[in-house]
């Protein structure tokens, strides 16, 4: 590359910084920076990263003004060029700043930090300041900041007897292990025996296995193997017969998985499911499939072969999960079908463990790259095929900037590459089914199960009548005795609890009180743990209390039904049941799903217990009892996607049972029992509810009929943001077309959280071709205040969230 001057991405996220700026490249980076590279650049009076997006030869401005790049942070650039137009697209798609995008799109671990110091030019005026230096030449900002005050530090500068340094950092890092080589010769070993006193014994030994084992070989192995301690084998080193190197290796979380699977014989729906997907595969052709299969009709069968035959023609594949840490069965299954061509990304890895796996695939040593929402960006330059399995889960929507959907992300990278994309799930999206049924996506039904296996029959027990009939627990009679039979066969029983919107909160039977956080408008939820309350939202907690805080009753409780309790009453109920739990509290550790999972596989336990994350993408043979203690949570949360969600989950959970060879029963708690998403679940009857939901939609004009924009206005002056939703509110009106619904200013269904007020103003429309212009507008008539702080304007193009 030989042009002159870079177009750099710097790494503040400021709307006035939102821009490229012009950087010279330095003789000494000429010809070795290139596009797609991070460099060091100085910025105002600081120094801070960037991503070189182009280089030109031209510039609008002053060139003899430009600065120089200082340094570049890589060998080998870190984004791909399509990777940087995706980049750019991603921001102005989700209305988000370009720098924002492109650090959503690499791992955690090649994001810079910042180390601020002080930089003695010559001795300072001020006694104290010079007294801190002490012949140091920096002092860092921390230090700096506890002894001397700003002024003192300002006029220094003024002085020019120091200068603010700025560091840059990046957390890449780098796995070494110690191995021990030998480098005696036999003759030397012989000597050195020689020398040994008769007490030497363990040095007798060594010297033998290094005899007998000339290979180098990690310190650890030699260590364990010969029983003995660093000390010891220091002698040999000592002698220089043996030498400590470290060696670089890639961190393997998924070390020592076990033999590989080969390909089944298809079933005749999965060989025409998987004929369709190869032939768009061949043809090159970016089309989208909605691979619509019941629980257990063998979609991942189908996944894997398609991606068989990408690697087969030197294609690479990446398959996105929700999110990966509750679905470690999905990953065992790719990674014991390709073994070492499969990368895996996701959140329950560590930083490291994380940056080893990406650079996997940016090194080309991996073809498949298996993971959640980010893998989207897997760094790989020939796709073949892209998948999205459980299509409908909402963590394939961002929440945070940018908004994006892995829907949209994959559309546009399978046009980039040519190749298909598949939506595989038992309850598509009504988004995506009204699509398909539209021939917008390609719609391949798998209806049946694998071997002929039924679909569990689905009860439904109305709790409302078990209290009736004097039944307190929080098990129906039915399901109790289901649970018992199980236990007596040594089958197994899935339990699952919907945790959200069914938490457990504290309430005072007396006066009615219930606790909630100081700073946002919810209620604390009780942990049994450590006795205290806490705020989902913003970590707030204090200690559960004694007594009421309105009333000074006694009789305050916590209320609904936690894990933990269910855990107790099972215990009670059951006591020969072994029992295990999985939640947020018993899966913390690293490797703890896994582990439990695989406990639960080898019939260590009868009864697996769990939330949301056991919903999906389990299958175990002994399964043939799953029940749902409490349908109705999702039900009640203010969002019209409710139903779909409950339908989802009710569905998903019931697929869980007799997967295999064993017939499986379900059995529904709940205190709804005349729903129509409870109802349509229960004959696992996915047309009807898609018509029942689509005729509400269509009355109420929601999604898939309309389309949504959300924007949500945060202050700490509940006047202002209200006052600033309706100014927002009127804007749109005037500027958006007659047909645009446009819904506020209402407060958001949480109003507060950590002490800002939120208001939220709702946008319905068909075609708004202006909308973004106007929404930019608004931010930008912001934009002072929003710097500032104290004024937050969030806008979701198509959300997931309402609250
Ligand atoms: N062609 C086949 N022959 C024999 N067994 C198969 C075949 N395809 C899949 N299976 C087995 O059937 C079971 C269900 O298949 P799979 O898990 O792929 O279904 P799925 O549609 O992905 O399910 P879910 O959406 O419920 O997770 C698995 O145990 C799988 O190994
Ligand atoms: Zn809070
Ligand atoms: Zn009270």
């Amino acid at each position: 590359m030989t042009e002159k001057i870079a177009r750099v991405v710097v790494d503040v996220p400021a709307s006035n910084i939102d821009r490229f700026f012009d950087y010279l490249i330095p003789d000494h980076l000429l010809g070795a920076l290139e596009v797609g590279m991070r460099v060091i650049v100085p910025f105002g009076n600081r120094t801070i990263m960037g991503y070189v997006l182009h280089t030109v030869n031209e510039t609008t401005l002053d060139e003899s003004r430009l600065k120089a790049i200082k340094a570049t942070l890589d060998v080998q650039p870190v984004l791909t060029k399509e990777l940087i137009d995706l980049g750019q697209w991603l921001a102005e798609s989700t209305m988000s700043f370009f720098i924002s995008s492109f650090q959503a799109m690499l791992p955690q671990a090649l994001k810079a930090t910042y180390d601020k110091s002080l930089h003695r030019l010559e001795e300072p005026k001020n006694q104290q300041l010079a007294d801190l230096f002490d012949g140091r030449d920096y002092i860092a900002f921390d230090e700096l900041s506890e002894h001397i005050p700003l002024r003192v530090i300002n006029e220094e500068i003024k002085e020019k007897t120091v200068e603010w340094d700025y560091h840059v950092t990046t957390n890449e890092s780098y796995k070494f292990v110690q191995m021990v080589e030998v480098v005696g010769t036999e003759a030397e070993f012989d000597a050195y025996l020689a020398e040994l006193t008769k007490q030497s014994k363990k040095q007798f030994e060594l010297v033998q296995y290094f005899l007998d084992h000339p290979a180098t070989q990690p310190l650890k192995q030699v260590l364990s193997e010969n029983q003995t301690t660093r000390n010891t084998l220091n002698k040999l080193k000592d002698h220089q017969l043996i030498r400590l190197v470290k060696q670089q290796v890639n961190r393997d979380p998924y070390q020592g998985q076990t033999e590989k699977t080969i390909p089944l014989t298809l079933a005749p729906q999965q060989q025409a499911a998987l004929d369709a997907i190869v032939s768009k595969m061949d043809q090159n052709l970016p089309d989208t499939f909605l691979l619509h299969g019941v629980t257990g009709s063998g979609k991942t069968e189908v996944y894997l072969q398609a991606i068989d035959h990408a690697i087969k023609q030197g294609k690479e594949a990446i398959v996105l999960v929700p999110e990966i840490s509750l679905t470690p069965m999905m990953v065992e299954r790719f990674k014991r079908r390709f073994g070492d061509a499969v990368a895996v990304l996701h959140s329950a890895l560590s930083k490291g463990e994380r940056f080893d796996e990406w650079r996997k695939i940016q090194k080309k040593q991996v073809s498949v790259a298996v993971g959640a929402r980010s893998a989207i960006f897997a760094p790989f330059e020939n796709l073949g095929m892209i998948i999205i399995d459980e299509e409908h889960e909402s963590t394939y929507k961002q929440e945070d900037h940018p908004r994006y959907h892995v829907r949209d992300v994959a559309k546009k990278r399978a046009i980039y590459h040519a190749c298909p994309v598949v939506l595989g799930t038992a309850t598509p999206t009504l988004e995506t089914y009204a699509r398909a049924k539209k021939g917008v996506y390609h719609l391949i039904e798998m209806p049946e199960r694998i071997n002929q296996s039924v679909m569990p029959k689905v009860t439904i027990q109305d709790m409302r009548e078990e209290l009736h009939q004097g039944n307190r627990t929080m098990f129906s009679r039915q399901l109790k005795e289901a649970i018992q039979q199980r236990i007596d066969k040594q089958e197994q029983v899935v339990l699952f609890l919907n945790r959200r919107g069914y938490s457990t909160f504290v309430m005072c039977r007396d006066c009615g009180h219930t606790v909630e956080c100081p700073d946002c408008d919810i209620s604390l939820t009780y942990h049994q743990r450590d006795h205290r309350l806490k705020c989902h939202y913003c970590n707030y907690s204090e200690p559960m209390p004694k007594v009421c805080p309105n009333c000074e009753s006694e009789s305050i409780r916590f209320f609904g039904t936690g894990t933990e309790k269910v855990e107790e009453a099972l215990n009670e109920t059951f006591p020969e049941a072994r029992i295990i739990r999985m939640d947020v509290d018993t899966t913390r550790k690293k490797g703890a799903h896994e582990r439990l999972l695989k406990q639960f596989g080898k019939k260590q336990a009868d009864i697996l217990l769990g939330t949301q994350m056991i919903a999906k993408g389990l299958d175990f043979p002994d399964v043939t009892l799953v029940g749902v203690l409490a349908a109705d949570g999702l039900l009640n949360l203010p969002d019209f996607r409710a139903a779909e969600k409950t339908f989802q989950l009710l569905t998903q959970v019931s697929g869980r049972a007799g997967r295999h060879e064993l017939t499986g029963e379900v059995i529904i708690q709940t205190y709804t029992p005349e729903h129509y998403s409870v109802l349509f679940a229960k004959e696992y009857d996915y047309h009807g509810f898609f018509k029942q939901e689509m005729t509400l939609r269509k009355a109420y004009q929601y999604p898939p009929y309309y389309f949504l924009t959300l924007i949500t206005v945060t202050h700490e002056n509940r006047l202002k943001a209200e006052e600033v939703t309706r100014v927002i509110q009127k804007l749109l009106n005037k500027h958006l077309t007659e047909q645009a619904i446009i819904l506020g200013p209402t407060p958001s269904p949480i109003e507060r959280i950590k002490g800002r007020y939120r208001f939220q103003c709702m946008v319905k429309y068909k075609d708004e071709p202006d909308l973004m212009t106007v929404l930019r507008k608004i931010l930008k008539h912001y934009e002072a205040e929003s710097n500032k702080n104290q004024l937050m304007i969030h806008i979701d193009l198509n959300p997931q969230q309402l609250m």
